[in-house]
């Protein structure tokens, strides 16, 4: 049986900006299984940047309460990895030295680092460009490295934020494919951030689609045979049909 490991009881989060109060959540209730990998697929505004802060501890919520391993979360949380939608690499760093940085903050000695971050960097398709600089390396390259960066903390949660979203569609079909992959050796719990049904459906285990201030309009389990195959799948009578569904739920949250 497998445990509940991500929980959120009535989360409701407001922000005041002059004097004029926007909720971007509201009782937002759901519970993530340890291992599985649920897709968030919502319309721009809808509150899944707000969520995924929420779930990573970065903003305390207005109301209600994240639960993570069964105590209410209070901040970050070293468990927890937060891949957001822009770069965040440390420009003056190459590539080995940004995705040494968390194991630097843990104080681990520089020759086992060095080790962890070069197989990391393997492991994401990186080998040979350990000397590089952010600025010398193209957007997916940028992804990949923050990608290892992301691993090297050996979070066992993985949150992120519409994480291949400005590439081209050959670098996110790559990209998606090295993430189960990864997350296939791994075993880590992932809520993955989309507004792309077709990203939602080859990704996730489940797919929860979210309408106005994060109501959830639909929660499926997506029982597609893995590996999946974006080509294969285009044409799979059971993804034409999810395909309808969740692109029909979004559109009745637009109302
Ligand atoms: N720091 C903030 N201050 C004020 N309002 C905010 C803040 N962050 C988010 N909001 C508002 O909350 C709502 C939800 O925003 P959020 O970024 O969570 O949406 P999103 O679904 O991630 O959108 P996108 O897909 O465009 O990234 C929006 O109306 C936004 O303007």
């Amino acid at each position: 049986m497998t445990a509940t490991l991500l929980q959120t009881r009535e989360l409701t989060k407001q922000f005041a900006k002059n004097d004029v109060a926007t909720v971007a959540l509201r009782d937002f209730t759901l519970s993530i299984e340890e291992g599985s990998f649920v897709t968030v697929l919502g319309r721009s505004g809808c509150g899944k940047s707000t969520l995924l802060n929420l779930l990573a501890g970065l903003t305390q919520p207005s109301k209600g309460e994240v639960r993570y391993r069964d105590r209410v979360l209070t901040g970050p949380d070293t468990e927890i990895g937060y891949l957001t939608q822009s770069d965040t690499l440390m420009p003056w760093r190459d590539v080995l030295r940004n995705v040494e940085m968390p194991l630097e903050i843990r104080g681990t000695p520089a020759r086992e680092r060095r080790a962890v971050a070069t197989e990391l960097i393997g492991r994401v398709g990186l080998t040979g460009f350990e000397h590089h600089y952010p600025r010398e390396l193209s957007g997916g390259m940028r992804r990949r490295t923050s990608l290892a960066r992301l691993l090297a903390g050996n979070p066992s949660t993985l949150l992120m934020d519409e994480p291949f979203g400005a590439l081209d569609a050959q670098l996110r079909a790559e990209l998606q494919a090295d993430l189960l992959r990864l997350w296939h050796e791994g075993g880590q719990t992932v809520v993955f951030v989309t507004h792309d049904i077709e990203e939602a459906l080859l990704l996730g285990d489940r797919v929860v689609v979210l309408g106005k201030i994060g109501a959830i309009l639909l929660d499926r389990p997506i029982e597609l045979a893995r590996p999946r195959n974006a080509d294969t799948l285009r044409v799979d009578p059971e993804f034409v049909a999810l395909h309808t569904e969740l692109a029909a739920a979004l559109q009745e949250g637009a109302r």
